[in-house]
């Protein structure tokens, strides 16, 4: 891997920054909050650093104090705002960020953000600035971590969603064909799809028969169902044209919604928040322990950190058995 720092615990850090990066997601918040109060337990200042990279770049850097993250683990979004900022990828970029690191004394760096984030966090760590990477992001399409900080709150988002569409479906005998976020991964519409009882899942991951999932629309119509319900990841099909297609094979009454940003919402679920500090907390751990290019995750409930290089290679693994229970369970 890239050259490590070797800080002893402690002994000579002295200050940190941490930044949010690419899409926002609920938990961030809390996440920024744990590395806050965690550090400065451990005699280590902290300083925040405004819409990501792009802000790391200008300058946009500032001390924060345990009180400005106080009352900020129950709020969706992330205070210290996120930005999408591609020059990053360009090595004289990072050395602007970097100088701006050293003008402020920071010597290691906590960016939560998803994988395109993580490229930024290891340039830094390649160039003598450990950072460590927390998975901010809901689309769970993080390698080398069951979940990833804002999956939880998004899938309750779109199930209560999903739940309120059902009332008017029901009542008119509808189809619904909702899509749910994930870009190329079918974590949120899986999961959400089990636990909204959807007819049909349609994810990236898994082939599907449009004519198949017609018929099972109207097996559940000539069984006595009220409604029918298709959850579709937005990377597969839009809701419109997934709907237009599937009346190809049944005559229905048929809507399609797309749920889009406001899953992106919202104050974090209580999994989110414990996530978030457990994440964050960890991260400060390893910086003091003069680690860096590293991902932090967890599996089977255990907090675990990943060389981020080996993320690049590997594709997050989701529960695939939910398409087949579900499949069972809608006939
Ligand atoms: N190859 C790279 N090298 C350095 N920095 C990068 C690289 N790719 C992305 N970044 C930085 O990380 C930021 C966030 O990346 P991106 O927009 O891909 O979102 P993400 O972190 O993957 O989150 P999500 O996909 O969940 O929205 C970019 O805007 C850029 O500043
Ligand atoms: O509109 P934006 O910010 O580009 O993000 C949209 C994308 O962000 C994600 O929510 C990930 O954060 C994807 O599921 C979605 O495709
Ligand atoms: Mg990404």
């Amino acid at each position: 891997m890239s050259k490590i720092q070797n800080y002893r615990r402690g002994e000579f850090m002295k200050r940190i920054g941490i930044l949010t990066s690419g899409g926002d997601a609920p938990g961030m918040n809390a996440a920024v909050r744990a590395v806050t109060r965690t550090a400065l337990a451990n005699g280590v200042e902290v300083f925040g650093i405004r819409y990501g990279y792009a802000g790391l770049v200008a300058g946009d850097i500032f001390q924060m104090t345990s009180a400005t993250v106080a009352d900020k683990i129950e709020r969706g979004g992330t205070f210290l705002y996120s930005a999408r900022f591609p020059e990053f990828a360009q090595k004289e970029v990072q050395l602007k960020g970097i100088e701006q690191l050293k003008k402020h004394g920071i010597e290691a760096l906590v960016v939560i953000g998803g994988d395109g984030s993580y490229h930024g966090a290891l340039r830094l760590t390649e160039h003598g600035y450990n950072a460590i990477g927390l998975p901010g992001s809901i689309d769970n399409d993080i390698p080398y971590t069951d979940y990833t900080i804002g999956f939880d709150t998004a899938c309750n988002t779109a199930m209560e969603a999903i739940d309120k569409i059902r009332d008017t479906a029901t009542s008119h005998q509808r189809v619904f064909v909702v899509n749910v976020m994930g870009r190329d991964c079918g974590d949120i519409a899986l999961h959400v799809g089990v636990a909204t009882g959807a007819d049909a899942i349609v994810v990236p991951e898994e082939e599907y028969d449009i004519k198949e999932i017609a018929e099972t629309l109207k097996q559940g119509f000539a069984n006595g169902k009220k409604h029918g319900l298709v959850v579709v990841a937005e990377g597969v099909m839009n809701a419109e044209d997934f709907k237009n297609e599937l009346l190809k094979y049944g005559d229905f009454d048929a809507r399609a919604n797309v749920l889009a940003h406001m899953q992106r919402g919202g104050n974090p679920t209580v999994r989110d928040r414990v996530l978030s500090s457990k994440m964050g907390a960890y991260a400060v751990k390893l910086l003091l322990d003069g680690k860096g290019g590293l991902a932090v995750g967890i599996e089977n409930n255990k907090l675990i950190a990943h060389s981020i290089l080996d993320l690049f290679d590997a594709k997050h693994q989701g529960d695939y058995s939910l398409y087949s229970l579900n499949k069972d369970m809608a006939k």
